[in-house]
């Protein structure tokens, strides 16, 4: 039987890389997809009769174009710009958008892919799509950023809409760049609708958006260690990144009685054997968000360590939370991780776990969970902005926080439900991409083929 699993997931695999060639990691998102759903799919014939899979890997458009824009010198600079619409068939497309240099199709269609399962899961009707550029806003002025934004949105605004497709931040994209995509968009469209998410409060965003992504795989690592009779109390725990993911992990992690000790940025790690107290957060996110500056400052005021061009993965701890990139900890990392006891790995990042390091959380069976449901939690509140921008009324801040943490329990629960493998051990990985297809496959079927 598992011989017979696996020559379907590789005939798929080839159809997939010879339509989508130099497509690495979306290959990688398709197979680890493909090889955990293929029994689940295999026992369910009318998804293999419909060829839901089969569907679900082609976008439904793919959208690329010409971002010109001119530097404060006076020259012309031209990007590239892409929305990949996956699926629309639970609701509008949905998903951030990234500016980081390194953006392709590939990367794109790998995270537009993954947001359908994640999207699913949240129980809120959204699709899935993602979209950016590889524009890079580091070191850029503030009138540059815009001038870039604006070109973008004056494309960009063909294909989206309140009820068509609502993109969102991602790398790269924070408030300033959602507040200059907004303002493009609104003056172009004359209207005022909820077609972005990571709004400012003051023009119609939600309360704890910026938050969400990071408590709510707090809050995903928490309901995992409950399961366990355990909690985050006392927990030693290392997190990558130093932008939104990783700052709002950070402070959820303190609020709940752990100790952060690490944050990185692309250019090395800080180790604060002391940890990262809410005082030292606090400098963080000025450092990051205001003065777009290094993680390496953080080492020079505090005295802690920093080692340039590293990931923080050999540093011992419980508890990790990769909230930087895709393909961050590899199969070496995770041997380290543990070997030096860490139980816990809660994905705040889209795909960071290689393949090889996912394989390596599995056989030592310790808490797994991917960012499809640990990091729901940003789109799960950027589908309650829509709900508030719909009625044209906002909640208040208590009201957003329960609903997310009502939403990330009840992907865990969901997570459960498909993943449970004996009474003590639940594989979340197996629990996310079942519990995410299942819906998406059933408005597939209901919907006919379109
Ligand atoms: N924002 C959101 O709501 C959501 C984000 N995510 C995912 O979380 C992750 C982080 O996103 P977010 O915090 O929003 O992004 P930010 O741009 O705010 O921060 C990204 C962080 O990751 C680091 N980073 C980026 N690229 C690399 C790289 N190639 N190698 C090492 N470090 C890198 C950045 O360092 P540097 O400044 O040096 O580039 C920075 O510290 C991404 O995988 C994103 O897709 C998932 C769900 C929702
Ligand atoms: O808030 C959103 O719409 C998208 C967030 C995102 O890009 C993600 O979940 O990876």
């Amino acid at each position: 039987m598992a011989d017979l699993l696996n020559v379907k997931v590789d005939e798929l695999m080839a159809k997939v890389i010879a339509k989508n060639p130099n497509e690495t990691e979306f290959h990688q998102a398709v197979q680890e997809v493909a090889a955990s759903l293929m029994p689940f799919i295999n026992e369910n014939p009318k998804y293999l009769n419909n060829k839901v899979l089969e569907r679900m890997v082609e976008p439904e458009r793919v959208i690329i174009f010409r971002v010109p824009w001119i530097d404060d010198k006076g020259e012309v600079q031209v990007n590239r710009g892409f929305r990949i619409e996956m699926s629309s068939v639970i609701g509008p497309y949905k998903g951030g958008l990234r500016f980081h240099p390194t953006v392709n199709l590939g990367i794109l269609k790998f995270l537009a892919f993954e947001q359908v399962f994640k999207n699913s899961l949240t129980t809120l009707p959204m699709g899935g799509g993602k979209g950016g550029s590889d524009f890079d806003p580091k070191g850029k002025s503030d009138n540059e950023v815009m001038r870039f934004c604006q070109s973008f949105m004056t494309e960009l605004q063909r294909h989206i809409g309140p009820n068509t497709d609502v993109p969102a931040g991602d790398i790269g994209v924070g408030g300033r760049e959602i507040g200059y995509l907004f303002g493009q968009y609104k003056r172009i469209k004359n209207e005022f609708t909820g077609v972005l998410t990571g709004k400012g409060i003051e023009y119609s965003g939600s309360l704890i958006r910026p938050e969400a992504t990071g408590y709510g795989t707090v809050y995903f690592a928490q309901e995992m260690l409950k399961l366990k009779n355990d909690s985050l109390e006392g927990k030693v725990v290392v997190i990558s990144g130093s932008g939104n993911v990783a700052q709002f992990a950070t402070e959820k992690v303190l609020d709940m009685g752990g100790k952060v000790v690490t944050l990185s940025d692309s250019s090395g790690f800080i180790y604060d054997k002391d940890g990262i107290d809410r005082e030292k957060l606090e400098y963080v996110m000025q450092l990051k968000n205001i003065r777009r500056g290094r993680i390496k400052e953080y080492a020079d005021k505090y005295g802690a360590e920093y080692h340039e061009g590293k990931t923080p993965w050999g540093i011992a701890c419980d508890v990790a939370l990769p909230c930087a990139t895709q393909n961050e900890l590899n199969e070496d990392d995770a041997k380290t991780l543990v070997k030096n006891g860490c139980f816990v790995v809660a994905e705040g990042a889209n795909m960071p776990s290689t393949a090889e390091a996912i394989d390596v959380f599995l056989e030592a069976k310790i808490l797994y969970a991917p960012g499809k449901a640990a990091n729901a939690g940003g789109v799960a509140v950027s589908g309650l902005e829509m709900t508030q921008n719909s009625m044209r009324l906002p909640w208040t801040r208590e009201e957003v926080d329960e609903r997310l943490q009502q939403i990330m329990t009840s992907i865990h629960d969901t997570c459960v439900k498909y993943g449970r493998e004996d009474e003590n051990y639940i594989d979340y990985q197996k629990g996310a991409n079942i519990g995410g297809f299942i819906k998406v496959a059933e408005a597939m079927i209901a919907q006919g083929v379109v």
